[in-house]
């Protein structure tokens, strides 16, 4: 019951209590967990947790004050601010009064462009379950790809709906080994990630990492190097340099250098 009275990845605890080879953990994840529910919510937040394998990592994403509360994000910041408010308080039981939701900062970017287009591209979004198989990735490609055809001039890439269409196209292909075609798509989600996830944001850093593994494999080692550089800057605070998909980044950082044109 005590658990379940907590708002954060009450899921993820369950997963955590039931499989055998996180007991060892049990204690530890235990205490991370309830301190960790402790935190409020801000769209804006001034904290991040990341998971490093059973772990979670509280970690802050800039300066904090003595006495400041350390708040995280409770819901996917990417969103306008009335789905936000609605989903925390059907989920939370409470209305935010975070600067963001406030000043609806950046609704009008999710959702620029014709409405008739985004809201053709959020209902193909939400019939695309989890796709697994490679006949269910081909199928969700040529649907993406319609979508991008025809929307060419009615939706800019800052919204949602787009982007998600342009990050499934990336996922699909990638799932395809069609990595030219998933670089295209991934290139066009860095500045739209950047706008929505300024500062130091981990999405923003894994879909940088992503496009550099992308960037690697299409053998342009120098612009692969520049985004790893740039999702390095960003990960040293939000992972920490000790996080596995730091060392990650690190081995690719070098595989690129090795293999640079010398001179
Ligand atoms: C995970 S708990 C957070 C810790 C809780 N504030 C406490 O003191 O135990 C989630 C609950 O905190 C409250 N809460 C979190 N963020 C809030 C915010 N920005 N404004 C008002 N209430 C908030 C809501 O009641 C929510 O259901």
């Amino acid at each position: 019951m005590f658990l379940c009275s907590n708002g954060l990845s009450i899921e993820s605890c369950y997963i955590f209590l039931f499989a055998p080879e996180n007991f060892v953990f049990l204690k530890q994840t235990l205490f991370s967990f309830l301190s960790m529910s402790l935190l409020n919510n801000s769209c804006d937040p001034n904290c991040v947790i990341v998971f490093e394998g059973p772990q979670l990592h509280l970690r802050a994403v800039r300066e904090i004050h003595k006495g400041e509360e350390l708040t995280i994000s409770y819901v996917e910041t990417m969103t306008p601010s009335p789905e936000r408010q609605q989903h925390l308080r059907r989920q939370y039981c409470f209305d935010c009064d975070c600067l963001m939701c406030q000043s609806r900062s950046k609704d009008a970017d999710m959702l620029a462009g014709d409405e008739q287009a985004w809201k053709e591209a959020k209902e193909v979004i939400n019939t695309m379950g989890a796709s697994k198989s490679q006949e269910e990735w081909e199928q969700v490609l040529v649907k993406c790809r319609t979508l991008l055809k025809n929307n060419v001039a009615r939706l800019p890439d800052t919204n949602i709906y787009q982007l998600k269409v342009l990050d499934l196209a990336m996922d699909a292909c990638i799932n395809l080994g069609l990595l030219e075609e998933a670089l295209l798509y991934g290139n066009r989600t860095l500045e739209p990630y950047r706008f929505y996830y300024p500062g130091f944001h981990p999405l923003r850093a894994v879909q940088m990492m992503r496009v550099a593994k992308l960037q690697y494999s299409q053998d342009l080692f120098p612009q692969a190097l520049e985004t790893l550089k740039q999702a390095y800057d960003i990960m040293k605070v939000t992972h920490g340099t000790e996080h596995s998909l730091v060392c990650d980044l690190m081995m690719l950082k070098d595989d690129c250098e090795a293999s640079m044109p010398l001179g």
